[in-house]
């Protein structure tokens, strides 16, 4: 079995890997669309892609990579803690460019402003890529913003701990596959990603009805660009299941009856590792 993540190790999408799978199976891969095209072109069994950080919202890159995927399941949601730290080869360095993945960038936002708001900020694929990329350049003055694991993995200094703007900062990360795992966790939420058809006035508060009146909770709701002109999107809408299966398929014919398109990502179990 082949498990492909957002790499190098000690990622934190590594982490969630390993949390659910031994370290023998896992590939990293340098980008989440690497990750989820080597998935979709059957390279690899599954993948663990990051979804959603409570400060900085959805990973867009992975939820629309996977939009109009017809194959590609959700298997399992993992949640972790998540702690940032602002990395250094040699803590005599003032850093005058900081380097971390997007992610890791806007969840440490009141630090940066804070105590570097003159420092060049780059984007790269990965926290575990920024750290790598300090380690193997000593003489320049960069930082990165990684975990805590990937200061060990690549014998970096913490200069600053725990730079996210929250302590309870969790992310939400995703197994997917097109074959089911057999371990068998009771499930407890269901991802939709739904397309309204054109110019129909109410059609989402129509389609929000159709939970609604059956008292089917949601616990998100978001829109995101179709990308085809400026103006259309698609709604990501997240259900946690209790024993109202047939209740949500009931709703979910009627939405279809209202010309909604919908994209079902699968019924999954969640797993939260505590901080
Ligand atoms: O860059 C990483 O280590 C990732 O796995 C992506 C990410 C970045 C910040 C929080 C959660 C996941």
């Amino acid at each position: 079995m082949h498990v492909g993540y957002l790499g190098p190790k000690n990622s934190f999408t590594y982490q969630a890997a390993s949390y659910c799978f031994d370290s023998a199976v896992l590939t990293p891969f340098t980008s989440i669309p690497n990750c989820l095209n080597a998935l979709k072109k059957d390279h690899i069994d599954y993948a663990i892609v990051p979804i959603e950080n409570s400060l900085e919202g959805s990973v867009h890159t992975s939820v629309d990579g996977l939009f109009n995927q017809k194959d590609i399941q959700v298997y399992q949601e993992i949640i972790l803690p998540i702690e940032q730290q602002l990395l250094v080869k040699n803590v005599t360095v003032i850093p005058e460019k900081i380097l971390s993945h997007p992610q890791a960038i806007a969840q440490s936002q009141t630090f940066l402003e804070t105590y570097y708001p003159d420092c060049l900020i780059e984007q790269v694929a990965s926290t575990t890529f920024a750290a790598q990329y300090v380690a193997n350049h000593p003489t320049e003055s960069i930082a990165a913003i990684a975990s805590k694991e990937a200061a060990e993995e690549y014998g970096l200094h913490i200069l600053s701990r725990n730079i996210q703007d929250n302590r309870f900062n969790q992310t939400r990360f995703w197994l997917l596959g097109k074959k089911p795992l057999k371990d068998s966790l009771p499930i407890e939420k269901l991802t939709l990603f739904i397309t309204l058809p054109n110019n129909a006035p109410g059609i989402l508060h129509k389609v929000l009805s159709a939970f609604a009146w059956r008292s089917i909770d949601l616990s998100k709701i978001e829109s995101r660009p179709l990308k085809t002109e400026l103006g259309e999107y698609y709604f990501i809408l997240d259900v946690p299941v209790t024993n109202n299966k047939d209740l949500i398929n009931y709703a979910l014919e009627e939405i279809s009856l209202l010309g909604a398109t919908i994209q079902h990502l699968g019924y999954y179990p969640i797993v939260i590792k505590e901080r």
